[in-house]
């Protein structure tokens, strides 16, 4: 079951809590200036010190979020899109103190705030960081990095880099759910072998998924059963589809069922590790990954995040 804290406020005579907001201001349009504002003020209003980072580019949150480690900052906020809290969490790697995490999504998908019963709303988010709720989540480590919610590996990351920003913002999660089908109808499949908790599997594939919590691409049925702290990968092998299999595993994924599907081996896992003799490409969390091989593991409980008063869970 989830395991939920709550926390009062500062209090008359207690020091000042220290808190970075990591911003990048490329995501959620023109608006990134007043939302800064916003998050400053709501944050000072609940006795918390400021600092506002804006990235620029590249890792530029990784690092921030790694300074916000060394200050011993007590709460980070990631506002942007998957992809900066992505980079966000990777500067939680090795450090010994990890701050609190909040987000506000600014970008199109935003999984993992979805699995989280947060506001996609970024005003309705920004007051929600005023809660004094928070969730132990679990994160993703895939061979150095971190990852938040989701692994493939095949010609996704094609299909993924194949959506253009006009049609993620014009259909959402169907730009990617049509680029995807379109990949899984005309790529080859690859020499694959999975070990997922001491058990294997070899075969032809066209890709393989391994989620950690419920929401894929926006996708919030792709693994129902898939909560933010039940310490397990969800692996989903595709064997070989052909036409008819990817409509209709695309048919089981829009109805929730994909794991009933003749042609997906899905599992759950606390270890997997993927490796091929061809070259095959990834997508971690929305963003191009390393070629595989890949080592992951499921990090119970590696973060706190503050989530609405009332989110259920
Ligand atoms: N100031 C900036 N200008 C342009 N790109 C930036 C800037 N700061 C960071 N980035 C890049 O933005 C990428 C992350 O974008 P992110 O996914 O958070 O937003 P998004 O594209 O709006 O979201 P989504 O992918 O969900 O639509 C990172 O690759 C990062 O390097």
């Amino acid at each position: 079951m989830s395991e939920f804290g709550l926390e009062n406020g500062t209090g008359p005579g207690r020091p000042a809590r220290k808190a970075m907001v990591i911003l990048n201001p490329s995501s959620g349009k023109e608006k990134a200036a007043g939302y800064a504002r916003d998050i400053e003020e709501v944050l000072r209003d609940k006795g918390y010190e400021v600092e506002l980072r804006e990235t620029a580019g590249e890792q530029d949150a990784t690092r921030f979020c790694r300074s916000a480690c060394e200050m011993r900052c007590d709460l980070v906020v990631s506002m942007g899109g998957d992809g900066t809290l992505n980079e966000t969490i990777n500067g939680l790697m090795r450090q010994e103190h990890r701050p609190r995490l909040g987000i506000v999504p600014l970008g199109t998908v935003n999984d993992f705030a979805r699995a989280l019963g947060i506001p996609l709303d970024p005003q309705a988010a920004i007051a929600a960081i005023a809660s004094d709720r928070f969730r132990h989540v679990d994160l993703g480590r895939m061979n150095d990095r971190l990852f938040t919610n989701v692994v493939a590996a095949g010609n996704i990351a094609e299909a993924v880099a194949a959506v253009t920003s006009e049609e993620k913002s014009k259909l959402g999660s169907l730009a990617y759910l049509k680029e995807g089908l379109k990949e899984l109808v005309s790529q080859k499949a690859y020499p694959m072998r999975i070990d997922y908790d001491g058990q294997s599997w070899e075969g032809e594939s066209p890709l393989f998924v391994a989620a950690l919590t419920n929401s894929v691409a926006g996708f919030e049925k792709m693994v129902p059963e898939a909560s933010v702290d039940d310490g397990l990968i969800h692996g989903f092998i595709f064997k070989d589809l052909g036409l008819l299999g990817t409509l209709s595993a695309g048919w089981s994924l829009w109805a929730g069922s994909l794991k009933e599907h003749k042609d997906v081996i899905a599992f759950t896992a606390r270890q997997v590790s993927v490796r091929s003799s061809e070259r095959v490409r990834t997508n971690v969390d929305g963003e191009e990954g390393p070629d595989l091989p890949l080592e992951l593991q499921v990090l119970p409980g590696h973060v706190e995040v503050v989530v609405p008063e009332e989110a259920g869970g």
